[in-house]
C-alpha cells in the first residue's frame, strides 16, 4: 500500500491574537506540533482527539487551506507546503470535504448545490446534469433534486454535502465531524455511505471525530492527537485492543463496554457467592479459549456481566465470570489466562465459615490490647 498523504515534521503555529488590544500577554498557539504521518491510499483513517487537539488544523494542512509553519506535506507525492495559490487550487479540487453543519448554499436547490463545484471547475452545461443525477442517485436522494436544503432532514443535507464533495471525483474525502450533528441511526446510514464511497470508488477517507463508535464502525486505522501531537497511531483493532496512552484508553472505554463499575461489582457479589473475575475477550483470548481454560483446571464458570463488540471483524470486549472451585484451581486457570489477556479479580472468594470438626472453639485473633489492665 502506498501513502497518498505524507506529513514530515509538520508544525502549525498561529501567531498571538488580540494580545495588544486586551493588554494580555498571550503565547502563540502550536496547533500542530511536529507531526510525521502517512495515510495509505484507499483506506479510511480516523483522526481522534479532544477539542483543541489540533485535528481540524491538521486536516486543513492536508488540503492546503493552511500552510505549515515548518515541515512538509506531500499529497500524491507532491510537496504542497510551498505551492503557489494557483496550483493549490488544483490540489483542493482533488480533495472533497464535508462538515458538521453541512455548509450548503441555502438559496440553491439540492441540484444547484451539487452542480456548483462542477460549474466552478468549468464543466460544460450538458455534462453537468447527468453528473449531478448520477451523484444524487449514488447518495440516495435523487427524489430531492428540486428541494431546498431547509426542507431536508440533517441526514439528507449531509448526503447533499457528500454528493457535492464527490462531484469532481476526488481521491481524498475529508470528513470533519460529519456525523456529530446527526442522531445515531442517521449517523449509521451516513457512515455506511462513507464506507461505500471508500469501497466502490476507492476514495481515501479521512474522518475527524471525537466519537470512538464512529472509528469502530468504519476506520481501518486510527491516529490519536493530543496538544497538536500524534500520541498513538495504528490499525483500529490494535488501538482498541491495546491502547497505550492515557487519552487513548479513555477514548476507547467510551466505545468498548463490559468492565463493571464498582457499584455493579457490589451488586454482583451480593448475588453471586463465587469469585468474580473480569477477563478481556479478544482475538488472542476468544470465549472458547477462556471456557476451555476453566474446564481444564476443573473450575466452574458462568458469565454474569459484560459486553463484546466486533471491530474489523474481530471480537473485543470484557466478560465477568463467576468462578467456582478450589482457590488453587482458580489461581492456576487465571495464571494461564493472564499470559494472553487482561485478568482482573473483582472480588476475593467468599470465606465460608465452616464449623471445626472437633468441636474446638474457633481461634479468634487476639486484640492488641488483650490482657492489659484498664
Ligand atoms: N486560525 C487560528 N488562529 C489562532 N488559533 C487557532 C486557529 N485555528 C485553531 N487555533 C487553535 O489551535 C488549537 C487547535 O485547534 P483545532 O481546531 O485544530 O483543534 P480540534 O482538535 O479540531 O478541536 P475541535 O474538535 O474543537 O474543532 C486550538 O487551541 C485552537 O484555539
Amino acid at each position: 500500500m502506498s501513502a497518498i498523504v505524507s506529513l514530515r515534521g509538520v508544525s502549525k503555529v498561529f501567531p498571538v491574537q488580540g494580545g495588544k488590544r486586551t493588554g494580555q500577554r498571550t503565547e502563540p498557539v502550536r496547533a500542530v506540533d511536529h507531526v510525521t504521518l502517512d495515510i495509505d491510499e484507499g483506506t479510511v483513517v480516523g483522526i481522534v482527539g479532544y477539542s483543541g487537539a489540533g485535528k481540524s488544523t491538521l486536516v486543513r494542512l492536508l488540503n492546503g487551506l493552511e500552510r505549515p509553519t515548518e515541515g512538509q506535506v506531500f499529497v500524491k507525492g507532491q510537496d504542497i507546503s510551498s505551492l503557489p495559490e494557483s496550483q493549490l487550487r488544483k490540489v483542493r479540487a482533488g480533495t472533497g470535504m464535508i462538515f458538521q453543519q453541512f455548509n450548503l448554499l441555502k438559496s440553491r436547490t439540492v441540484f444547484g448545490n451539487v452542480a456548483y463545484p462542477l460549474k466552478v471547475a468549468g464543466w460544460p452545461k450538458d455534462r453537468i446534469k447527468p453528473r449531478v443525477d448520477e451523484l444524487l442517485e449514488f447518495v440516495g436522494i435523487a427524489d430531492k433534486a428540486g428541494s431546498y436544503p431547509r426542507r431536508l432532514s440533517g441526514g439528507q443535507q449531509q448526503r447533499v454535502g457528500i454528493a457535492r464533495a464527490l462531484a469532481n471525483a476526488p481521491d481524498i474525502l475529508l470528513a470533519d465531524e460529519a456525523t456529530s450533528a446527526l442522531d445515531p441511526e442517521t449517523t449509521r446510514d451516513v457512515l455506511r455511505l462513507l464506507r461505500r464511497i471508500n469501497k466502490e470508488l476507492g476514495t481515501t477517507v479521512v474522518v475527524i471525530t471525537h466519537e470512538m463508535h464512529v472509528v469502530r464502525e468504519i476506520c481501518d486505522t486510527v491516529v490519536m492527537m493530543e496538544s497538536g501531537r500524534v500520541v498513538e497511531a495504528g490499525p483500529t483493532y490494535t488501538v482498541f485492543a491495546d491502547p497505550q496512552s492515557g487519552s487513548t484508553q479513555r477514548f476507547v472505554s467510551t466505545a468498548v463496554h463490559g468492565t463493571p463499575e464498582p457499584e455493579t461489582v457490589s451488586r454482583l457479589s451480593a448475588a453471586h457467592p463465587g469469585q468474580l473475575v473480569s477477563i478481556g475477550i479478544s482475538e488472542a483470548a476468544p470465549t472458547p479459549l477462556v471456557s476451555a481454560t476453566f474446564e481444564r483446571h476443573g473450575v466452574g464458570s458462568s458469565v454474569v456481566f459484560g459486553g463484546v463488540t466486533e471491530i474489523q471483524n474481530k471480537i473485543l470486549g470484557t466478560l465477568t465470570y463467576e468462578l467456582t472451585g478450589s482457590d488453587h484451581a482458580i489461581d492456576a486457570a487465571l495464571a494461564d489466562l493472564g499470559e494472553v489477556t487482561a485478568v482482573e479479580r473483582q472480588t476475593a472468594a467468599v470465606e465460608r465459615q465452616t464449623p471445626p470438626a472437633d468441636g474446638a472453639v474457633p481461634h479468634l485473633p487476639v486484640p492488641a490490647n488483650a490482657g492489659e489492665q484498664p
